[in-house]
Formats: C-alpha cells, structure tokens, sequence
C-alpha cells in the first residue's frame, strides 16, 4: 500500500505509519496540480493540509485511492460529493489543532486591540511612535462568537477569563443548557448589535459564506473589529474593506482568505488590518497531534478497521465498534440475499430496525445496501457511496426504528419493494453470529454463509424428499434444511444450505418439479 503526504505534514506524528510493514510513505511538499496527477494513481491513501486540493480532476486519475487524510479540521479543500461518488473515504484529525487555533484566535484579538504588529514594524523601522498606537481594552467588552464548536467554545472561556462579556450565535446548539452557563446564546442580529469584537468559528459551507456580508456590517456597532481564523469567505472581503475605510469597522484580524495564498489585496493597504498566511494550526504541538491522528485513521482504513474521524460517512463511536461488527456483516449478508431475490425493478428499499442499535442505523443502512448492490454492480461499491449509487438508481431507501419486537432483543427486517411485487427477509444474531430468520414473513433460521437455495412450493407430503434426491443425484451435499410453513396445505417455505454452487441445469430440475413454485440460489 502507497501513502502518499503532501503540504508538510509533521514527519514526528507518521511513525506508526512509517514502521506499519506493507506501507509505503512518500512524503514531500505541496505539489502543482499537474504533478499531483501524474503520481496519484498509484497511490491507495493521500495525507493533506488546506494547501492540496483533491478536486473531481484529480480523483478522476485516483484509480487506486481507498482514503483522502486532511492533517486538520476544514476539508473544503476536498471534493466531498466526489470522494462520496467514487467510494473513496475522507477522514480528518478534528481534535488536534483546537488549542493553536484557539490561542491564535486570542493573540490576533490582542494584536488587534493593541496594535503590536504596527507599532512592532515601525519601531524596527526607525520610529519611536508612543502616540500613534493608543489601543483598547479587551476587559468588559462584548465578544460575539459565531459558531461555538471546539474553537468557539475553548475561545470562550479564555475570553471569559479575560473578564469580556460573551454571546454566541450557533443555531446547531439547541439547549443553552448545554454550554457554559456564562454565555450568552443570541440570533445573529443580536450578536452583531451587542458586540465590541465579532470573531468566526464555524466551517465554510453555504450557508456561512459571505455571513458577514454589507448589511451584517450595517448592524454593527461603530468601531467593531472582527476576527476570522476560520475560513476565508465566511466574510465578505468588499464588504469589510468598505466596512474599514468608512470606519464602521476599527480594525479586523485575518488569517484565512477566499483565495489562498494571497500576496496582494486592498486589505492589506489598510494599516487598521493585521494579516497571516493561514498559521492559526502551525505549531509543533497541533501540527504533531494533527498528523498522528489522520495517520491512524488511515492505518485504520487501509487494514479495513473500522475508523473515527469519518467525513463523508456516520461516525461509528470507537467503543461501539465491537458490538457493531456482527451487525454490519448481517445486514450485509441481508443485502446481498435480498438483490439475489429480486425478479423485477426495484423501487424501494425499506428497512425496519427492531431494538436497540446503538443510534447506529444509518451505518447499518449503507452496508445493507453496499450488500445489495455490490453483487449486481460492476463500480466498486463500498459503505461510502452505496446510499449515493442507490439514489443515482432510482431506489428509495427508507429505514425506521422501533422498540424491541416478536421475541427477538435485536431484529433487522428488510422489504424490497419491486414493479408488482415485494419480497422480505428479516435476520438477527444468534450468540454473536449472522441468522436469517425469515424470509418473506416464513420463519426460518439459516446461516447466512456460502449457498442456500430458497424454494416456495406446495405444502403436501414428498417435496423435501423430492429437492434431496434431485441434490443427492448431481453430487450435492446438504449442510442444513429448514422447512416451514404458515398454514397446513397452503405454501411452504424450504431453505437449504448446501456446500457447492448448484448448476443452473439442477436448479431448473427442481424448478420443473411438480408443486415446486420458485427456485432461487443464494450465494455469499
Ligand atoms: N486558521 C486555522 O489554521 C484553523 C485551524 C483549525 C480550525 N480552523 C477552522 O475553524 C473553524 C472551526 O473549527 P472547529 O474545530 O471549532 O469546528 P467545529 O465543527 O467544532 O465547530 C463549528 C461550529 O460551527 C457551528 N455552525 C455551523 N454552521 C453555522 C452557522 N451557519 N452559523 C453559526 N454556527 C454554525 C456548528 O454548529 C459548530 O458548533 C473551521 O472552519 C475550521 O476549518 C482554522
Ligand atoms: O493545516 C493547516 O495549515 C490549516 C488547518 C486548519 O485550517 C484546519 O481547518 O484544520
């Protein structure tokens, strides 16, 4: 396996990386795009920070690349849709910068408030300047937060310590409850209103661009000074150049910018503007955790563990994994039973989760259908992109959860909803291990593993003797049989283990059998 790490990621934090036996580690500098597409195919996992951008030209030359690793939080240097598209994961390292981000966020505050980066220039200029440099406080004053995750949050509490007074707006935050009882949770409008100082810690996404935009401006109080150590775009840079000269605004601290890198900019002539080339994560200690968290989760991802810091698929919680195992192989085995069942187009696929899942389903959904559509698609499909390649078909998914249901703690019930007919199955653990336990409501209890022949017929006297001695003459051992039925003298269901794949030619002699009503092979 070939990892391949770009943008300077800390060469301390790749250890367990480097000395895992079967990887290989190229690791280099930011690269031009053009030669990042000449080496990229052979490469299964690629590391980045925010300077590398994995956009849909690149990945379309990434025929081996299982896992994109970004050493950091913001992945809008990703093509997510893409990654998601191709089946290819994206993982990150959330945690590891938080403080540097945060402690920077505070020095570009007071940086601002005193004016150090000025009167530092012009005294190495030449001049000593007392008068130019009178600054403010940050004691009493209001600091509005806007978005109060890791950073926000951490940010907070050091601002809190530094006796300022602070709001937040995070409309994702329900309960104020939920945060520290000295902040303040407010709308927007109120937050722009109330606040001295206006710093952003939320992701660029839809609908944080150009938040701060000319009329956010026109809310403010005169002589705000705003903050950005989160991503460029977030504040409409015309609008806040405008929000400058006017003097709405005293003063603003930027580390991250629409375009990066950025050497020139009107913003930059402005002498009430402290800038820097996007260093918020760059210390030892951030950039260290940062790269041994991504590189465990891309060890993780190429022995096939199941992995933490997922982007582009639901988070499985670590201590859940061991619980979660069995049942992401049975509904894997459920979906690959159920494709095998199919006779007409499908419609919908609808899944019914009995017990208690560990709030997991979603996972569960996507290597449910993953098993559906691996046997019947060429594409490589995997957790990652099963939903999106079910979608692209046409197929609805649906999943509900209910409380525990008909004797079992745990029970999956899938329907395959086709043009005129449904089939069902429903499956369950047994001491740990896979069951199917009914197929289109007959109660069985069979193991989902190698060929089960699945066979509707006549509930009348002979039929199992019938099917065994069609299977005994072709050479055909039997594993394990179930039979059963509803109703006496109506239709009954036979399951078969058997150990080998059984011909086409044997299957269409059991078919052909008098009160035979279906054959099907089932294979795992
Ligand atoms: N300058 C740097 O080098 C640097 C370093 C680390 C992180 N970052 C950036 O800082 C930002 C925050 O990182 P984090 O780790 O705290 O992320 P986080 O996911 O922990 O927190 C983000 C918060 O933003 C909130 N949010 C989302 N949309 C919002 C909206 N429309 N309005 C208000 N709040 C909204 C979310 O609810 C969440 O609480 C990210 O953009 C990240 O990329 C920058
Ligand atoms: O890696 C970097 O230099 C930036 C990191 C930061 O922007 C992040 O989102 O984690």
């Amino acid at each position: 396996m070939k990892v391949l790490v770009l943008d300077g990621v800390a060469r301390e934090g790749l250890q367990k990386l480097e000395n895992e036996p079967g990887i290989v580690l190229d690791i280099t500098k930011t690269v031009p795009e053009d030669q990042l597409i000449a080496i990229i195919s052979e490469y299964d996992a690629v590391i980045v920070r925010s300077a590398t951008k994995i956009n849909k030209k690149v990945m379309s030359y990434a025929h081996k690349l299982k896992v994109i690793g970004r050493a950091g939080v913001g992945v809008d240097n990703i093509d997510l849709d893409e990654a998601t598209r191709q089946g290819i994961l994206v993982v990150n390292a959330p945690g590891g910068n938080t403080i540097s981000a945060t402690e920077y966020t505070i020095a570009m505050m007071l940086a601002l408030a005193r004016n150090i980066p000025q009167a530092n220039t012009k005294l190495k200029n030449g001049e000593w300047d007392k008068k130019a440099f009178m600054g403010t406080e940050l004691c009493t004053k209001t600091l509005g937060i806007i978005g109060l995750g890791r950073i926000g949050s951490a940010i907070a509490k050091r601002a809190q310590a530094m006796e300022m007074q602070v709001v937040a707006y995070d409309p994702y935050i329900a309960e104020k409850s939920v945060i520290s009882t000295d902040i303040e949770l407010v709308d927007l409008d109120e937050l722009l209103e109330r606040s001295d100082f206006i710093t952003i810690h939320t992701p660029k996404t839809k609908s944080t661009r150009h938040l701060l935009n000319t009329e956010a401006f026109s809310k403010m109080k005169d002589g705000v000074r705003i903050i950005n150590c989160a991503r460029g775009g977030i504040v409409d840079e015309t609008a806040l150049y405008d929000a400058l000269r006017s003097g709405k605004a005293a003063g603003a601290a930027l580390d991250v910018f629409e375009e990066e890198p950025l050497t020139n900019s009107p913003l930059f002539e402005l002498n009430n503007v402290v800038v820097s080339p996007h260093i918020g994560a760059s210390t030892r200690e951030a950039q260290i955790k940062v790269a041994a968290d991504v590189a465990n989760e891309i060890l993780a991802t190429l022995k096939g563990k199941l992995v933490k810091n997922t982007v582009n698929v639901p988070v499985i919680k670590h201590d859940l994994i061991p619980e979660l195992k069995p049942y992401l192989k049975l509904v894997e085995r459920m979906g690959t039973f159920q494709s095998q069942m199919v006779t007409a187009r499908v419609k919908k696929i609808q899944i019914r989760y009995s017990g208690d899942f560990f709030k997991q389903t979603d996972t569960l959904t996507a290597a449910l259908v993953k098993g559906f559509l691996d046997p019947i698609l060429q594409e490589n499909v995997n957790y990652i992109n099963a939903i999106v390649l079910a979608k692209e078909r046409g197929i609805v998914i649906e999943q509900t959860s209910v409380s525990m249901e008909e004797g079992y703690s745990n029970l999956i019930t899938v329907r395959v909803f086709e043009d005129g007919c449904e089939s069902s199955v429903s499956g369950s653990l047994f001491q740990g291990k896979p069951r199917i336990v009914g197929v289109n409501g007959y109660r069985i209890d069979s193991v989902p593993e190698g060929h089960l022949l699945i066979i509707p017929h006549v509930d009348k006297p002979g039929m199992i003797g019938l099917v065994g001695t069609v299977l005994g003459e072709n050479n055909i051992n039997i594993s394990g049989m179930q039979n059963s039925r509803k109703e006496a003298g109506a239709t009954s269901m036979m399951v078969i283990s058997v150990d080998l794949a059984v011909p086409d030619e044997v299957l269409a002699q059991i078919k052909q059998a008098e009160a035979i009503l279906d054959v099907k092979m089932i294979n795992f």
